[in-house]
């Protein structure tokens, strides 16, 4: 007996933490959006119809039964997007923390030097001086494959006049995002998911709203070049972080991915 309660209650544990993960995934990726107030709305039909149910309504009831019945595949429908990303998202994770012993024991990754940072920094500064807009995003943990698959994949090591080129007005390269994973370009032209966040500042446009949205949906950090003012942005869980010169900027970005 007792230890079929104790049973019940570890399955219990593991069911609420498993709702939990996956209404944190299903929050991240509608936070903001419209797909929200698509969900608002049926979570407001289905509490309508167990009403309707409970106070023995039968007409209202059964058509709000059948518009539910009807409804999973409408849903299926509507969100086809969303869930198309979610599920590259669940399937893009990396679940193992970085300190895991198992991590540690096994992967280069603490001897890794991140001196390509302050590369990646440097020509930001470059591009600011020269007003040119660009959008940097760093992996962390989480695989970004749901974004690069909007752009143009690509493997090269990080470099100045690479980056440089690749942001240059002119280039073919030049609109969206570029990722960047353990020092080497992986894509272009990325298109990432903007962020509807309306604390966001007004004089910031598109590129900034992209480059918030992908810190909130992931925990990659991102760098934006205004191409209006030059003033270079870092973007972390979501918020704008605050840098005094571009050496603690670049002291921070390795913290970060440390
Ligand atoms: N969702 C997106 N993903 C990736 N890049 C984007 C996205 N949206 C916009 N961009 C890039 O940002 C560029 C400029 O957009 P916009 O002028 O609205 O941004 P901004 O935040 O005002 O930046 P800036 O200060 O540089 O003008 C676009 O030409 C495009 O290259």
């Amino acid at each position: 007996m007792a230890l079929d309660f104790l049973d019940f209650r570890v399955l219990d544990i593991l069911d609420i933490l498993l709702v939990a993960v996956l209404l944190y995934y299903i929050y991240k990726l509608v936070k903001g959006s419209a797909a929200i107030n698509i969900f608002i709305g049926i979570v407001i039909i289905y509490l309508i119809w167990k009403l309707t149910q409970l106070l023995q309504m039968e007409m209202l009831s059964s058509v709000l039964g059948e518009f539910i019945g009807v409804g999973m595949f409408a849903l299926i429908v509507v969100f086809q997007q969303e869930i198309r990303k979610f599920l590259l998202m669940i399937g893009s994770t990396n679940f193992s923390s970085k300190n895991n012993w198992f991590q540690l024991k096994f992967s280069n990754r603490e001897n890794k030097t991140l001196n390509y940072v302050d590369i990646i920094v440097e020509t930001c500064k470059k591009l600011g001086s020269t007003q040119t807009g660009a959008l940097i995003v760093i992996k962390r943990n989480t695989k970004l494959d749901f974004v690069k698959n909007t752009g143009d994949t690509m493997d090269i090591k990080v470099n100045r006049p690479i980056i440089e080129s690749i942001f240059y007005k002119n280039s073919t390269l030049h609109d969206g995002a570029i990722i960047i994973e353990d020092g080497r370009i992986t894509a272009t032209r990325v298109i990432l998911p903007v962020s509807n966040d309306r604390d966001i500042p007004l004089r910031f446009g598109l590129r900034h709203r992209a480059a918030v949205g992908i810190s909130e949906k992931t925990d990659a950090v991102a760098l934006v070049v205004s191409e209006e003012t030059g003033q270079i942005s870092y973007l972390k869980n979501g918020e704008f972080n605050i840098f005094d010169d571009f050496e603690n900027l670049a002291e921070q970005i390795k913290m970060d991915l440390s």
